[in-house]
């Protein structure tokens, strides 16, 4: 049990040499870790002995609580009230305003369905657009009670395994590969692939979800609160190669070839990446260079070329890679399965303005020499395995740069009350309350797309959903990277300095200030995107019967 202090015990340990202090009425035995204080010895020592719960949430985000609580954490003050989380947002000036009541799934006009109740549950801070609406007691007919345990589930677990490390991961450019594994063990990578849970792949299971259960809303909860962590190079590392790379395998591989490999992959102890782009071809698929030539006696493809800008593959065990087999064009590419263990494959990491922790890698493949089994799909059709991939991978963006933008709203939510400049807080400033008004339109707004181009994936077939949602999805792409874009500018601004250094309070705000580059390009750049959603809009709704 948890030691017990008085206010005046406390108050004793005041000195250099003996220096306590209370957060949240909590006890912190400081004496030791005030050298090592980014924030300096002698802040801590004038505080020594007392109650510093307003001065730590002043300087410090819920990261760090979380973090040295366990180190730093002797006691608690007698009496505290019933353990309640010391969050941030406590700290926040109470509004002036009555606070909201949040009406009762009972109560509600309109009669709610059984399985949806326990969606109406909040969870989070409930700070206005800071959770997607449905997180804060608002109806939505998406949830039902699998998805709110899913992220109940997944935000309990990164709270306490992935928030507090963020920051150093970031500057090491690596997450531990014990996480890509408990990402494996947990279900997760399974449920990634915008297909129906792959039991036959793994015995993993996702404790909140039964497998029949789990739809590509689940897969919507889990990018998307992995992406709260605001880390583009975290949310890369974990999903980034294998959301992209995996599916094209599980649908068009050979079958031998997906046995034998399949398995590794989605239980985390092997990774696999998407490798398509060259130096010369980007967006522009079809003009691709890397060749693959059949030997003489039918058995093996050689591949010679390089890939540039690939996710994960600096660690990546396998690779698949686009190729070209036949003629100019997109009639001539192929898709390959190219294994880290066939001779002539070599990666090298590259440096990058964000997404740190991705392990953005330049790829050279020289006379590599490819069994014909590891061909996924047919020979010279693979342009239309990369565009069946593509709705997927663009939801993935999507779903990442919404949440990003939320995050940095949310962030700058929670700073405007705390910050105060010319005798008031940011918040009370009407030009900052404007930036957050038009950082939230655009989230919510963007937010509501998201969740019907879901919805129609999830009601559609894949070939109807590839030329049907082709353009609605690529104008969502453009929407997402530019709300990201728009949110991370107006909160690096609403930080100031603390948006501009690394680390501490405008940590999250600074790194997506410098990943908006790599959402905005990847997977088609924002321009690409919204001329591809009209022309290929037009397109299908000529085959509909458009009367233009
Ligand atoms: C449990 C007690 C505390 C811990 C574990 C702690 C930890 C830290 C850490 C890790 C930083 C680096 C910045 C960051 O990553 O956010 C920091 C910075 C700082 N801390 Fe603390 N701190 C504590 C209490 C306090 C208190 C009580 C004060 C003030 C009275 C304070 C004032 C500061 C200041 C001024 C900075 C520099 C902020 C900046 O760079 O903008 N800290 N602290």
């Amino acid at each position: 049990m948890s030691k017990t202090f008085s206010l005046d015990e406390v108050a004793k340990h005041k000195e250099k040499d003996d220096l306590w202090i209370i957060v949240e009425g909590d006890v912190y035995d400081l004496t030791k870790f005030q050298t090592e204080h980014p924030g300096g010895q002698k802040i801590l020592q004038r505080v020594g002995g007392k109650d510093a719960t307003t001065q730590f949430w002043k300087y410090h985000n819920q990261g760090i609580l979380n973090k040295y609580k366990p180190k730093l954490m002797i006691g608690s003050l007698e009496g505290k009230a019933a353990e309640k989380p010391a969050t941030a947002a406590a700290a926040v000036e109470a509004p002036k305003a009555a606070p909201a009541v949040i009406v009762p799934a009972k109560t509600s006009a309109v009669k709610v369905p059984e399985e949806q109740r326990e969606t109406l549950e909040p969870l989070g801070e409930l700070i206005p657009f800071g959770d997607p609406s449905w997180y804060q007691g608002y109806h939505s007919p998406y949830y039902n009670e699998t998805h709110s345990a899913l992220r109940n589930e997944i935000r309990a677990w990164m709270e306490e395994k992935v928030e507090p490390y963020l920051n150093e991961w970031d500057e090491t450019k690596r997450v531990p590969e014990e996480i890509y594994q408990e990402m494996g063990k947990r279900g997760y990578l399974a449920g990634l692939l915008g297909l129906h849970y792959p039991v036959q792949y793994t015995n993993y299971r996702v404790t909140s979800v039964p497998p029949e259960k789990w739809d590509l809303f689940h897969e919507f909860i889990l990018t998307d609160e992995l992406s709260r962590s605001g880390s583009g190079g975290f949310v890369w590392n974990v999903i980034g190669g294998y959301g992209i790379g995996l599916p094209p395998l599980m649908k068009f591989g050979n079958e031998v070839v997906r046995k034998r490999v399949i398995p590794g992959i989605i239980n985390g102890s092997k990774r696999i990446c998407l490798a398509i782009t060259e130096p010369d071809a980007g967006s522009d698929v079809a003009n691709l260079t890397t060749t693959a030539e059949k030997t003489p006696d039918g058995k093996h493809f050689i591949v010679n070329g390089e890939k540039k800008w690939i996710t994960n593959g600096i660690w990546s065990d396998y690779f698949t890679v686009a190729v070209r087999t036949g003629k100019p064009g997109m009639g001539g590419i192929s898709v390959l399965l190219i294994e880290r263990t066939m001779p002539g494959v070599s990666t090298r990491k590259m440096d990058c303005q964000g997404v740190w922790a991705s392990g953005t890698t330049y790829i050279t493949f020289e006379d590599v020499k490819v069994p014909v089994e590891n061909l996924i799909g047919k020979e010279n059709q693979g342009f239309k395995v990369i565009m069946t991939n593509f709705n997927h991978e663009r939801l993935g963006i999507a779903i990442q740069s919404t949440r990003f933008a939320r995050v940095c709203y949310e962030e700058s939510m929670k700073y405007a009350h705390k910050r105060k400049t010319f005798a008031k807080r940011l918040i009370d400033h009407p030009v900052i309350r404007m930036k957050l008004a038009h950082m939230a339109r655009q989230i919510e707004a963007t937010h509501n797309l998201l969740e019907n181009m879901i919805y129609q994936c999830k009601c559609m077939g894949e070939t109807e959903a590839m030329l049907k949602l082709g353009g609605p999805i690529a104008s969502l792409k453009a929407q997402s990277t530019i709300t990201f874009e728009f949110c991370a500018r107006e909160a690096a601004q609403i930080f100031g300095g603390l948006g501009y250094t690394r680390g501490g309070q405008g940590a999250k705000v600074e790194r997506l200030y410098r990943d908006v580059r790599g959402y905005a390009i990847p997977g088609g750049s924002e321009e690409i995107m919204l001329d591809l959603s009209v022309r290929q809009s037009l397109k299908v709704h000529q085959a509909l019967g458009m009367k233009l």
